[in-house]
Protein backbone atom coordinates (compact mmCIF):
# COMPACT_ATOMS: atom_id res chain seq x y z
CA UNK A 1 0.00 0.00 0.00
CA UNK A 2 1.73 3.41 -1.45
CA UNK A 3 1.51 6.68 0.14
CA UNK A 4 2.61 9.70 -2.12
CA UNK A 5 1.33 12.97 -4.62
CA UNK A 6 1.04 12.26 -8.19
CA UNK A 7 1.61 16.13 -9.22
CA UNK A 8 1.43 18.39 -13.03
CA UNK A 9 -2.15 16.07 -13.76
CA UNK A 10 -3.45 17.96 -17.25
CA UNK A 11 -7.30 16.62 -15.92
CA UNK A 12 -8.44 15.23 -13.11
CA UNK A 13 -11.47 13.78 -13.77
CA UNK A 14 -14.69 12.08 -12.34
CA UNK A 15 -13.71 13.99 -8.87
CA UNK A 16 -16.90 14.02 -6.84
CA UNK A 17 -17.28 14.35 -3.18
CA UNK A 18 -20.43 13.30 -3.04
CA UNK A 19 -22.11 11.04 -5.84
CA UNK A 20 -25.24 9.40 -7.15
CA UNK A 21 -26.28 7.01 -9.66
CA UNK A 22 -26.54 8.83 -12.85
CA UNK A 23 -29.53 8.92 -14.64
CA UNK A 24 -30.68 10.93 -17.57
CA UNK A 25 -29.17 14.61 -18.34
CA UNK A 26 -27.00 13.94 -15.09
CA UNK A 27 -25.31 11.34 -17.09
CA UNK A 28 -23.47 14.73 -19.32
CA UNK A 29 -22.01 16.40 -15.90
CA UNK A 30 -18.31 14.84 -15.52
CA UNK A 31 -16.59 17.48 -13.03
CA UNK A 32 -13.21 17.53 -13.85
CA UNK A 33 -10.03 20.14 -12.11
CA UNK A 34 -7.55 21.08 -14.63
CA UNK A 35 -3.28 21.39 -14.01
CA UNK A 36 -4.24 19.59 -10.72
CA UNK A 37 -2.70 16.99 -7.89
CA UNK A 38 -3.82 14.17 -5.45
CA UNK A 39 -2.51 12.42 -3.32
CA UNK A 40 -2.92 8.61 -2.30
CA UNK A 41 -2.92 6.99 1.31
CA UNK A 42 -2.73 3.68 2.27
CA UNK A 43 -4.09 2.59 -1.39
CA UNK A 44 -6.79 5.40 -1.13
CA UNK A 45 -7.49 8.73 -2.59
CA UNK A 46 -7.09 11.08 0.44
CA UNK A 47 -7.02 15.00 -1.31
CA UNK A 48 -6.29 16.63 -4.42
CA UNK A 49 -6.67 20.80 -5.80
CA UNK A 50 -4.80 22.65 -8.29
CA UNK A 51 -1.23 22.66 -9.11
CA UNK A 52 -0.73 25.82 -7.38
CA UNK A 53 -1.94 24.37 -4.20
CA UNK A 54 0.59 21.51 -3.52
CA UNK A 55 2.64 20.86 -0.30
CA UNK A 56 4.99 17.68 -0.53
CA UNK A 57 5.32 16.34 2.97
CA UNK A 58 8.82 15.23 4.03
CA UNK A 59 9.77 12.05 2.64
CA UNK A 60 6.70 12.03 0.86
CA UNK A 61 6.79 9.81 -2.53
CA UNK A 62 6.27 12.25 -5.61
CA UNK A 63 4.85 11.13 -9.39
CA UNK A 64 4.69 12.98 -12.04
CA UNK A 65 2.25 12.85 -14.19
CA UNK A 66 3.63 15.19 -16.80
CA UNK A 67 0.06 16.72 -18.10
CA UNK A 68 -1.45 13.38 -18.48
CA UNK A 69 -5.22 12.85 -17.39
CA UNK A 70 -5.75 10.73 -14.28
CA UNK A 71 -9.11 9.18 -14.19
CA UNK A 72 -10.76 6.52 -12.07
CA UNK A 73 -10.06 3.17 -13.53
CA UNK A 74 -12.88 1.47 -15.96
CA UNK A 75 -15.78 -0.46 -14.12
CA UNK A 76 -16.49 -3.25 -16.43
CA UNK A 77 -19.29 -4.67 -15.04
CA UNK A 78 -19.97 -7.90 -17.80
CA UNK A 79 -17.57 -10.19 -18.77
CA UNK A 80 -17.10 -14.01 -19.71
CA UNK A 81 -13.57 -14.30 -19.34
CA UNK A 82 -13.41 -17.06 -18.46
CA UNK A 83 -13.35 -19.78 -21.55
CA UNK A 84 -11.64 -22.22 -22.86
CA UNK A 85 -11.14 -21.51 -26.34
CA UNK A 86 -11.35 -18.65 -28.80
CA UNK A 87 -14.17 -19.13 -31.62
CA UNK A 88 -12.80 -17.51 -34.98
CA UNK A 89 -13.75 -19.98 -37.22
CA UNK A 90 -17.52 -18.90 -36.42
CA UNK A 91 -16.08 -15.83 -36.96
CA UNK A 92 -15.14 -16.74 -40.51
CA UNK A 93 -18.58 -18.26 -40.82
CA UNK A 94 -20.43 -15.01 -39.93
CA UNK A 95 -18.48 -13.29 -42.40
CA UNK A 96 -19.48 -16.29 -45.12
CA UNK A 97 -23.27 -15.26 -44.36
CA UNK A 98 -24.24 -17.25 -41.24
CA UNK A 99 -26.04 -15.41 -38.35
CA UNK A 100 -25.27 -15.64 -34.82
CA UNK A 101 -28.67 -17.22 -34.28
CA UNK A 102 -27.70 -19.54 -37.43
CA UNK A 103 -24.77 -21.03 -35.65
CA UNK A 104 -26.16 -21.59 -32.34
CA UNK A 105 -28.65 -23.28 -34.01
CA UNK A 106 -25.66 -25.64 -35.43
CA UNK A 107 -24.73 -26.55 -31.89
CA UNK A 108 -22.20 -23.85 -31.74
CA UNK A 109 -21.98 -20.50 -29.85
CA UNK A 110 -22.58 -21.25 -26.55
CA UNK A 111 -23.21 -24.96 -26.75
CA UNK A 112 -19.55 -24.87 -28.62
CA UNK A 113 -17.95 -23.27 -25.73
CA UNK A 114 -19.44 -25.66 -23.40
CA UNK A 115 -18.28 -28.69 -24.88
CA UNK A 116 -14.25 -26.57 -24.71
CA UNK A 117 -14.77 -25.28 -21.31
CA UNK A 118 -16.12 -29.24 -20.19
CA UNK A 119 -12.90 -30.57 -21.00
CA UNK A 120 -10.66 -28.20 -19.66
CA UNK A 121 -9.35 -28.62 -16.55
CA UNK A 122 -10.22 -25.80 -13.34
CA UNK A 123 -6.43 -24.68 -13.51
CA UNK A 124 -6.13 -24.10 -17.16
CA UNK A 125 -8.97 -22.34 -17.00
CA UNK A 126 -7.48 -19.88 -14.07
CA UNK A 127 -4.32 -19.42 -15.62
CA UNK A 128 -6.23 -18.55 -18.89
CA UNK A 129 -8.48 -16.39 -17.33
CA UNK A 130 -5.42 -14.76 -15.29
CA UNK A 131 -3.98 -13.66 -18.62
CA UNK A 132 -6.85 -11.92 -20.11
CA UNK A 133 -6.87 -10.25 -16.66
CA UNK A 134 -3.60 -8.87 -16.28
CA UNK A 135 -3.93 -7.33 -19.83
CA UNK A 136 -7.10 -5.85 -19.12
CA UNK A 137 -5.68 -4.29 -16.12
CA UNK A 138 -2.79 -2.93 -18.19
CA UNK A 139 -5.97 -1.28 -20.18
CA UNK A 140 -7.17 0.70 -17.43
CA UNK A 141 -10.08 -1.68 -16.34
CA UNK A 142 -9.98 -1.74 -12.46
CA UNK A 143 -13.15 -3.79 -11.45
CA UNK A 144 -14.51 -6.22 -12.88
CA UNK A 145 -18.13 -8.26 -13.20
CA UNK A 146 -17.45 -12.36 -14.86
CA UNK A 147 -19.87 -14.58 -15.57
CA UNK A 148 -20.22 -18.01 -15.28
CA UNK A 149 -22.61 -20.06 -18.22
CA UNK A 150 -20.18 -22.04 -20.35
CA UNK A 151 -20.34 -25.29 -17.84
CA UNK A 152 -24.12 -25.28 -18.16
CA UNK A 153 -23.59 -28.95 -15.97
CA UNK A 154 -23.55 -29.20 -12.10
CA UNK A 155 -20.13 -29.72 -11.77
CA UNK A 156 -18.85 -27.64 -15.15
CA UNK A 157 -20.96 -24.25 -13.09
CA UNK A 158 -19.34 -25.17 -10.20
CA UNK A 159 -15.84 -25.36 -11.48
CA UNK A 160 -16.13 -21.70 -13.42
CA UNK A 161 -17.56 -20.32 -10.33
CA UNK A 162 -14.25 -21.65 -8.30
CA UNK A 163 -12.11 -20.63 -11.30
CA UNK A 164 -13.74 -16.86 -10.67
CA UNK A 165 -13.67 -17.41 -7.17
CA UNK A 166 -10.00 -17.45 -7.56
CA UNK A 167 -9.49 -14.67 -9.76
CA UNK A 168 -11.20 -12.63 -7.02
CA UNK A 169 -8.83 -13.83 -3.86
CA UNK A 170 -5.76 -13.13 -6.48
CA UNK A 171 -6.52 -10.12 -7.99
CA UNK A 172 -5.74 -6.79 -6.58
CA UNK A 173 -8.81 -5.10 -8.28
CA UNK A 174 -12.28 -6.18 -7.11
CA UNK A 175 -13.79 -9.04 -8.88
CA UNK A 176 -17.25 -10.06 -9.18
CA UNK A 177 -19.26 -13.19 -9.79
CA UNK A 178 -22.36 -13.91 -11.83
CA UNK A 179 -23.76 -17.19 -11.84
CA UNK A 180 -25.19 -17.83 -15.66
CA UNK A 181 -26.09 -21.40 -15.63
CA UNK A 182 -29.19 -20.18 -18.09
CA UNK A 183 -26.36 -19.18 -20.76
CA UNK A 184 -28.41 -21.96 -23.00
CA UNK A 185 -30.07 -25.28 -23.01
CA UNK A 186 -27.67 -27.80 -23.00
CA UNK A 187 -27.84 -30.42 -26.13
CA UNK A 188 -29.48 -33.19 -24.16
CA UNK A 189 -32.39 -31.00 -22.87
CA UNK A 190 -33.17 -29.48 -26.15
CA UNK A 191 -36.85 -31.15 -26.03
CA UNK A 192 -36.94 -30.61 -22.07
CA UNK A 193 -36.09 -27.40 -21.39
CA UNK A 194 -38.46 -27.51 -18.56
CA UNK A 195 -36.35 -30.47 -16.87
CA UNK A 196 -33.01 -27.97 -17.37
CA UNK A 197 -34.78 -25.11 -15.76
CA UNK A 198 -35.44 -27.42 -13.10
CA UNK A 199 -31.42 -28.83 -12.75
CA UNK A 200 -30.65 -24.99 -12.50
CA UNK A 201 -33.26 -24.09 -9.33
CA UNK A 202 -32.71 -27.46 -7.34
CA UNK A 203 -29.07 -28.23 -8.10
CA UNK A 204 -27.13 -25.98 -9.18
CA UNK A 205 -28.49 -23.12 -7.35
CA UNK A 206 -28.21 -24.20 -4.10
CA UNK A 207 -24.78 -25.97 -4.47
CA UNK A 208 -23.60 -22.36 -5.57
CA UNK A 209 -24.98 -21.11 -2.58
CA UNK A 210 -23.38 -23.45 -0.21
CA UNK A 211 -19.93 -22.75 -1.12
CA UNK A 212 -21.47 -18.90 -1.20
CA UNK A 213 -19.40 -18.50 -4.94
CA UNK A 214 -21.67 -16.02 -6.70
CA UNK A 215 -22.99 -12.50 -6.30
CA UNK A 216 -25.44 -12.66 -9.00
CA UNK A 217 -27.96 -14.31 -10.72
CA UNK A 218 -28.30 -13.95 -14.59
CA UNK A 219 -29.95 -15.57 -17.39
CA UNK A 220 -30.22 -15.23 -21.55
CA UNK A 221 -33.82 -14.08 -21.60
CA UNK A 222 -33.94 -14.30 -25.73
CA UNK A 223 -36.03 -16.55 -28.08
CA UNK A 224 -34.41 -19.91 -28.56
CA UNK A 225 -33.08 -19.29 -25.02
CA UNK A 226 -34.53 -18.45 -21.87
CA UNK A 227 -38.22 -17.03 -21.70
CA UNK A 228 -39.21 -14.16 -19.55
CA UNK A 229 -41.27 -16.76 -17.67
CA UNK A 230 -38.21 -18.89 -16.76
CA UNK A 231 -35.77 -15.90 -16.63
CA UNK A 232 -37.92 -14.72 -13.77
CA UNK A 233 -38.27 -18.14 -11.83
CA UNK A 234 -34.30 -18.91 -12.18
CA UNK A 235 -34.16 -15.01 -10.80
CA UNK A 236 -36.21 -15.90 -7.99
CA UNK A 237 -34.43 -19.03 -6.48
CA UNK A 238 -31.30 -17.28 -6.93
CA UNK A 239 -32.48 -14.34 -5.23
CA UNK A 240 -33.45 -16.64 -2.40
CA UNK A 241 -29.99 -17.28 -1.87
CA UNK A 242 -29.09 -13.49 -1.72
CA UNK A 243 -28.05 -13.32 -5.51
CA UNK A 244 -29.23 -9.79 -7.46
CA UNK A 245 -30.53 -10.45 -10.45
CA UNK A 246 -28.32 -9.24 -14.03
CA UNK A 247 -29.89 -10.09 -16.80
CA UNK A 248 -29.26 -10.86 -20.53
CA UNK A 249 -32.40 -8.92 -21.83
CA UNK A 250 -33.15 -7.26 -25.29
CA UNK A 251 -29.95 -8.53 -27.66
CA UNK A 252 -31.44 -9.77 -30.52
CA UNK A 253 -35.45 -9.77 -29.79
CA UNK A 254 -38.17 -7.50 -27.46
CA UNK A 255 -38.08 -10.91 -25.35
CA UNK A 256 -39.72 -8.73 -22.38
CA UNK A 257 -35.94 -9.21 -20.57
CA UNK A 258 -36.15 -5.49 -19.54
CA UNK A 259 -39.45 -5.57 -18.14
CA UNK A 260 -39.13 -8.68 -16.28
CA UNK A 261 -35.38 -7.09 -14.51
CA UNK A 262 -37.80 -4.39 -13.24
CA UNK A 263 -39.86 -6.09 -11.98
CA UNK A 264 -37.38 -8.27 -9.99
CA UNK A 265 -35.14 -5.28 -8.95
CA UNK A 266 -32.46 -6.31 -10.95
CA UNK A 267 -29.14 -4.30 -10.42
CA UNK A 268 -29.37 -4.16 -14.31
CA UNK A 269 -30.47 -5.20 -17.99
CA UNK A 270 -27.74 -5.19 -20.23
CA UNK A 271 -27.22 -5.66 -24.21
CA UNK A 272 -30.91 -3.58 -25.28
CA UNK A 273 -30.00 -3.69 -29.20
CA UNK A 274 -33.76 -4.60 -29.39
CA UNK A 275 -35.52 -1.67 -27.46
CA UNK A 276 -39.22 -0.54 -27.87
CA UNK A 277 -41.19 2.90 -26.39
CA UNK A 278 -42.46 0.08 -23.81
CA UNK A 279 -39.07 -1.02 -22.74
CA UNK A 280 -37.35 2.43 -22.86
CA UNK A 281 -40.06 3.56 -20.51
CA UNK A 282 -40.39 0.77 -17.91
CA UNK A 283 -36.51 1.05 -17.69
CA UNK A 284 -36.40 4.74 -17.17
CA UNK A 285 -38.83 4.62 -14.04
CA UNK A 286 -37.12 2.05 -12.44
CA UNK A 287 -33.57 1.93 -10.76
CA UNK A 288 -31.97 -0.88 -12.81
CA UNK A 289 -29.18 0.04 -14.99
CA UNK A 290 -29.14 -0.35 -18.76
CA UNK A 291 -25.65 -1.99 -19.54
CA UNK A 292 -25.18 -1.21 -22.78
CA UNK A 293 -22.24 -3.52 -24.97
CA UNK A 294 -21.50 -1.65 -27.98
CA UNK A 295 -18.55 -3.71 -29.19
CA UNK A 296 -21.18 -6.99 -29.21
CA UNK A 297 -23.48 -4.75 -31.54
CA UNK A 298 -20.53 -3.90 -33.57
CA UNK A 299 -18.91 -7.66 -33.91
CA UNK A 300 -22.08 -8.89 -34.65
CA UNK A 301 -22.86 -6.47 -37.08
CA UNK A 302 -26.22 -5.23 -34.94
CA UNK A 303 -27.81 -1.90 -35.03
CA UNK A 304 -26.76 -0.46 -31.84
CA UNK A 305 -28.07 0.35 -28.67
CA UNK A 306 -30.34 3.31 -28.56
CA UNK A 307 -28.56 4.98 -26.23
CA UNK A 308 -29.85 8.45 -27.20
CA UNK A 309 -33.22 7.87 -26.48
CA UNK A 310 -32.41 6.06 -23.45
CA UNK A 311 -30.60 8.81 -21.75
CA UNK A 312 -33.34 11.27 -23.47
CA UNK A 313 -35.85 9.21 -20.80
CA UNK A 314 -33.66 9.23 -17.82
CA UNK A 315 -32.48 5.94 -17.80
CA UNK A 316 -29.27 5.24 -15.80
CA UNK A 317 -26.76 3.74 -18.07
CA UNK A 318 -23.52 1.96 -17.90
CA UNK A 319 -21.06 1.03 -20.24
CA UNK A 320 -19.59 -2.62 -20.21
CA UNK A 321 -17.25 -4.67 -23.19
CA UNK A 322 -19.52 -8.18 -22.96
CA UNK A 323 -15.86 -9.86 -23.35
CA UNK A 324 -16.94 -13.31 -24.50
CA UNK A 325 -15.24 -15.68 -27.05
CA UNK A 326 -18.77 -15.05 -29.33
CA UNK A 327 -19.81 -12.07 -29.51
CA UNK A 328 -17.22 -10.03 -28.12
CA UNK A 329 -13.82 -11.05 -28.38
CA UNK A 330 -12.10 -7.64 -26.84
CA UNK A 331 -12.08 -6.53 -23.27
CA UNK A 332 -10.71 -3.21 -24.46
CA UNK A 333 -12.73 -0.47 -22.44
CA UNK A 334 -11.44 1.98 -24.26
CA UNK A 335 -12.80 0.71 -27.62
CA UNK A 336 -15.80 0.57 -25.85
CA UNK A 337 -15.64 4.30 -25.03
CA UNK A 338 -15.19 5.46 -27.44
CA UNK A 339 -17.41 3.04 -29.61
CA UNK A 340 -20.52 4.71 -27.96
CA UNK A 341 -19.37 7.84 -28.56
CA UNK A 342 -18.62 7.24 -32.19
CA UNK A 343 -21.88 4.75 -33.09
CA UNK A 344 -24.25 5.87 -30.27
CA UNK A 345 -23.60 9.41 -30.12
CA UNK A 346 -23.15 9.66 -26.67
CA UNK A 347 -21.15 12.60 -25.56
CA UNK A 348 -17.53 12.01 -24.00
CA UNK A 349 -18.51 12.76 -20.43
CA UNK A 350 -21.60 10.55 -20.78
CA UNK A 351 -19.48 7.21 -22.01
CA UNK A 352 -16.80 7.76 -19.39
CA UNK A 353 -19.40 8.18 -16.64
CA UNK A 354 -21.16 5.28 -17.79
CA UNK A 355 -18.07 3.55 -17.53
CA UNK A 356 -16.44 4.27 -14.23
CA UNK A 357 -19.00 5.52 -11.88
CA UNK A 358 -22.46 4.14 -13.18
CA UNK A 359 -20.50 0.85 -13.54
CA UNK A 360 -19.15 0.57 -10.26
CA UNK A 361 -22.94 0.73 -9.55
CA UNK A 362 -23.80 -1.83 -11.81
CA UNK A 363 -21.65 -4.20 -9.99
CA UNK A 364 -22.47 -2.19 -6.23
CA UNK A 365 -19.25 -0.73 -5.75
CA UNK A 366 -20.21 2.57 -5.79
CA UNK A 367 -18.35 3.40 -2.60
CA UNK A 368 -15.02 1.43 -3.34
CA UNK A 369 -14.50 2.93 -6.75
CA UNK A 370 -15.81 4.52 -10.02
CA UNK A 371 -15.01 8.50 -8.94
CA UNK A 372 -11.83 10.38 -7.70
CA UNK A 373 -13.47 10.30 -4.28
CA UNK A 374 -11.81 10.31 -0.68
CA UNK A 375 -11.58 7.18 0.40
CA UNK A 376 -12.20 5.09 -2.33
CA UNK A 377 -9.28 2.83 -3.59
CA UNK A 378 -6.31 4.40 -5.45
CA UNK A 379 -7.32 2.70 -8.77
CA UNK A 380 -6.48 4.78 -11.25
CA UNK A 381 -5.44 5.54 -15.05
CA UNK A 382 -2.77 7.72 -16.54
CA UNK A 383 -2.83 9.14 -20.00
CA UNK A 384 -0.63 10.29 -22.30
CA UNK A 385 -0.51 14.32 -21.89
CA UNK A 386 -4.21 15.31 -24.26
CA UNK A 387 -5.50 18.38 -25.27
CA UNK A 388 -8.95 17.96 -23.79
CA UNK A 389 -11.23 14.85 -22.47
CA UNK A 390 -12.87 14.24 -26.02
CA UNK A 391 -9.99 13.51 -27.19
CA UNK A 392 -10.02 9.81 -25.14
CA UNK A 393 -12.75 8.93 -27.56
CA UNK A 394 -11.60 10.59 -29.93
CA UNK A 395 -8.32 9.35 -30.65
CA UNK A 396 -10.14 5.53 -31.07
CA UNK A 397 -7.22 2.67 -31.44
CA UNK A 398 -4.55 5.01 -29.84
CA UNK A 399 -3.36 3.14 -26.72
CA UNK A 400 -3.75 6.82 -24.30
CA UNK A 401 -3.21 4.49 -21.08
CA UNK A 402 0.47 5.67 -19.74
CA UNK A 403 0.27 3.86 -16.59
CA UNK A 404 -2.40 2.01 -14.66
CA UNK A 405 -2.89 1.87 -10.39
CA UNK A 406 -4.22 -0.31 -8.57
CA UNK A 407 -4.62 -0.07 -4.66
CA UNK A 408 -1.49 3.11 -5.14
CA UNK A 409 0.36 0.77 -6.85
CA UNK A 410 1.73 1.49 -10.86
CA UNK A 411 1.38 -2.02 -12.15
N1 LIG B 1 -25.67 -13.18 -25.45
C1 LIG B 1 -25.35 -14.08 -24.70
N2 LIG B 1 -24.15 -14.29 -24.17
C2 LIG B 1 -22.94 -13.68 -24.62
C3 LIG B 1 -22.39 -14.35 -25.81
C4 LIG B 1 -21.82 -15.61 -25.46
C5 LIG B 1 -21.21 -16.36 -26.60
O1 LIG B 1 -21.55 -16.21 -27.80
O2 LIG B 1 -20.35 -17.15 -26.23
C6 LIG B 1 -23.15 -12.19 -24.82
O3 LIG B 1 -23.42 -11.53 -23.85
O4 LIG B 1 -23.05 -11.66 -25.94
ZN1 LIG C 1 -22.84 -11.32 -21.97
Amino acid sequence: MTTGVIKNIGWLVNIREQYSLLKGAALAGLPVLANAWLRIREGRILEWGPMNTLLVHDNEQVWDAQGGAILPGWCDSHTHIVFAATREEEFVDKIKGLSYAGIAAKGGGILNSARRLQSTSENDLFNMAWERLQQLMHLGTTAIEIKSGYGLTVADELKMLRVIRRLKDTAPIPVKATFLGAHAFPEEYRSNHEAYVGLIISEMIPAIAKEQLADYIDAFCEEGFFSAEQTERICRAGMQYGMLPKIHANQLHLSGGVQTGVKLGAISVDHLETMDRPAIETLAASDTIGTLLPTAAFFLRMAFQPARDLISAGCAIALASDYNPGSSPSGNMNLVVAMSCIQMKMLPEEAINAATLNGAYAMQLQNETGSITAGKLANLILTHPIPSIAYIPYSFGTNLVKKVMVRGTWL
